[in-house]
């Protein structure tokens, strides 16, 4: 597992225009490498802010949306189409806009499709997806992502893990249902973090005051049940991406001088 390394820009539209053309480029090499890019993306703010910022991005097109495989970190358990899904607010930024293909697109299972409104069932087949997509050179039932997008709760959370909940501590299953989230909506489903560590490079997003002491328990070596951002790490690279308000409180020895 990587170490983490910080990144601050200026303010937040910079931060996910910065995070969008490192998306793009990350994307294009691995498209170059391995014909295809794997991405997670995550739910919030920060997350829709970079899929914007790469709608607008001139280089988009770079990229080969017909071999890209999008799968989500976490998403609300919600009908399908509901605007507070993940999966929904994806779309209406990025996703109906560019020419991927359907086939490639695992959103994670919505409360009125075939596991109902059980969200542990929803879960389980997620993680069968996944299990179903990784190959015999991934190290173990989820595939080797090529990014996992992130954001960062004021509580420290990630995807839908929250300190202290059952799923922060799940070591075996990838996949889980969350009930008693205390983000609505409550009930959620959610990667684990054996199922992220899976991944090549995890990229966290942060941005604003409110995020400041968070990123600061996180990097100063809290452990994950009660700071599970501590716990996101990428096998290669484990990467924080955050402005200026959410590194205010970050020891000064964890990063450069401000990027801008
Ligand atoms: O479904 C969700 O709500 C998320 O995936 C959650 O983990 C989110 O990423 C963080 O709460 C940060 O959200 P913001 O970027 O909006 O602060």
């Amino acid at each position: 597992m990587s170490a983490p390394q910080v990144v601050v820009h200026r303010d937040k539209e910079l931060m996910a225009k910065a995070a969008a053309a490192r998306l793009i480029t990350k994307i294009v090499d691995a498209q170059t490498a391995r014909g295809s890019a794997s991405v997670v993306l995550t739910g919030g703010r920060n997350g829709n802010g970079l899929l914007a910022a790469l709608a607008e991005a001139p280089a988009r097109d770079a990229v080969d949306w017909s071999r890209l495989d999008l799968w989500w970190g976490d998403e609300r358990f919600a009908p399908d189409g509901d605007p507070e899904r993940n999966h929904t607010q994806a779309r209406e930024v990025l996703l109906d806009s560019v020419p991927l293909d359907p086939a490639r697109v695992h959103p994670m299972p919505p409360s009125d499709g075939p596991y109902g409104n059980d969200a542990d069932a929803a879960a389980e087949a997620y993680a069968t997806a996944l299990a179903a997509a990784a190959g015999p050179e991934d190290h173990g039932p989820v595939p080797s992502f090529d990014v996992l997008l992130l954001g960062v709760g004021p509580d420290t959370h990630v995807a839908s893990l929250f300190p202290e909940l059952p799923a922060v501590y799940e070591t075996e299953r990838t996949v889980v249902g969350v009930h008693g989230a205390p983000k609505p909506p409550p009930t959620r489903t959610s990667l684990t973090l054996p199922a992220i560590r899976a991944a090549r490079e995890v990229w966290l997003l942060a941005a604003g005051e409110d995020k400041a002491n968070a990123a600061a328990i996180a990097l100063s070596g809290a452990g994950e049940v009660q700071a599970p951002a501590a716990g996101a790490r990428g096998r290669s690279r484990t990467l924080w991406l955050l402005d200026e308000a959410a590194a205010s409180q970050l020891p000064r020895d964890l990063y450069p001088p401000a990027s801008a």
